[in-house]
């Protein structure tokens, strides 16, 4: 393991539209639910932001929306098309939000206004933000439903949200999402409440339709990943534990909690027998993290070493970096590299 800047996060931000660095959100001392979030992301790009429930995803989605809890203190920076995003008022969010960030969230039938049909509700937005006359604004939000995949989309544009499938509204809300073109779509779980077949719909439907904004996507499932990711950043208890293209995170994973996600997810290839295994133990609550490893007492490579914090270093060459004393994948652990002389 070579002691780097983390490469992967870093060496394409002159690109990025999104340049997120050392982002923290903290309750009071001790109490860092982020600590030290750093991603660069792309127009077109999807980057995937994984983790177990309590790893800090949601707080950090919330950051790059402006919709922080009252009582949490953000700092490091988050730059947005050359905007800063970090110490930005209520009432300046408001002109951003739409236009520059929207998130989708896990839950449309509570997102949506239940009074309005879906047709206002995406005319809204442009409204707003000033872009489009009314007819043209109506044409629009037409034209957006249909290209999300709702059939017959001019007469479901007079429909409210309780006359809509699960699916249905969930392509509402990504139509809704799209329509102040903003420069990032920040999605929360978007897919968990929807069955497998539409949630694999849902997620071509994201992919394809987000050619010009850069997806931060948040999941706890690696199956998912596999479907929408360019990039995958793994976080636990608050810290970026690994970060690397698709490829090389799903295929040669180097960090143990990494590993321990990816075993995980059911294989659909193979047929499943008995139950699939779970990480035993749980991510530390906050205010009981300590120094050192956060995954240690779950980590079946924890050695004495692993009481003191690894730094994120670059593992292998593809670019990847990873927070461990003992990756896998590597020259040093690598069976197969090491028989060769
Ligand atoms: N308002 C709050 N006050 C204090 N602690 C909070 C608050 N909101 C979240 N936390 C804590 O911050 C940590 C990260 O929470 P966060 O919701 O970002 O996790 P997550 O990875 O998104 O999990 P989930 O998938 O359950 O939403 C957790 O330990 C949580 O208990």
């Amino acid at each position: 393991m070579t002691m780097t800047q983390p490469a992967d996060a870093r060496s394409d931000a002159a690109d990025a539209v999104l340049d997120v660095r050392d982002l923290r959100v903290s309750f009071g001392p001790g109490l860092d639910a982020v600590d030290g979030l750093t991603l660069t992301a792309r127009r077109g790009e999807t980057v995937a932001l994984v983790g177990e429930s309590g790893c800090g995803k949601t707080l950090s989605a919330l950051t790059l929306s402006g919709l922080l809890p009252s009582g949490a203190a953000v700092s490091g920076s988050a730059v947005l098309d050359g905007l800063q995003l970090v110490g930005r008022r209520e009432k300046q969010w408001r002109g951003l939000r739409g236009s520059k960030v929207s998130m989708i969230f896990q839950d449309a039938a509570t997102a949506l206004n239940p009074l309005m049909t879906v047709g206002a509700q995406i005319e809204e937005v442009m409204a707003i933000h000033g872009t489009h006359g009314r007819a043209e604004r109506r044409e629009r939000a037409v034209q957006l439903l249909a290209s999300v995949g709702v059939p017959d989309a001019a007469h479901r544009a007079r429909n409210h949200p309780h006359q809509l499938s699960g699916g249905m509204r969930q392509r509402v809300m990504i139509a809704i999402a799209l329509a102040g073109s903003p420069d990032l779509v920040v999605a929360d779980e978007p897919t968990t409440a929807l069955d497998v077949t539409v949630q694999a719909q849902v997620l071509t439907l994201l992919r394809d339709s987000t050619r010009d904004a850069a997806v931060l996507f948040i999941t706890h499932d690696m199956g998912v990943v596999a479907e929408i990711a360019d990039r995958v950043v793994v976080m636990y208890a608050g810290k970026v534990v690994e970060s690397g293209t698709v490829t090389e995170v799903l295929e040669r994973p180097h960090h143990p909690y990494t590993v321990a996600l990816l075993a995980s997810v059911p294989d659909p290839d193979t047929p499943r027998v008995g139950e699939l295994p779970t990480i035993p133990g749980r991510v530390p609550p906050l205010g009981e993290r300590g120094t050192g490893c956060p995954f240690r007492d779950r980590c079946p490579k924890a050695q004495e070493r692993c009481a003191e914090a690894p730094p994120l270093a670059a593992v292998g060459d593809t670019g990847s970096v990873a927070a461990c004393w003992f990756p896998e994948h590597t020259a040093q652990t690598d069976p197969a590299e090491e028989a060769t002389p």
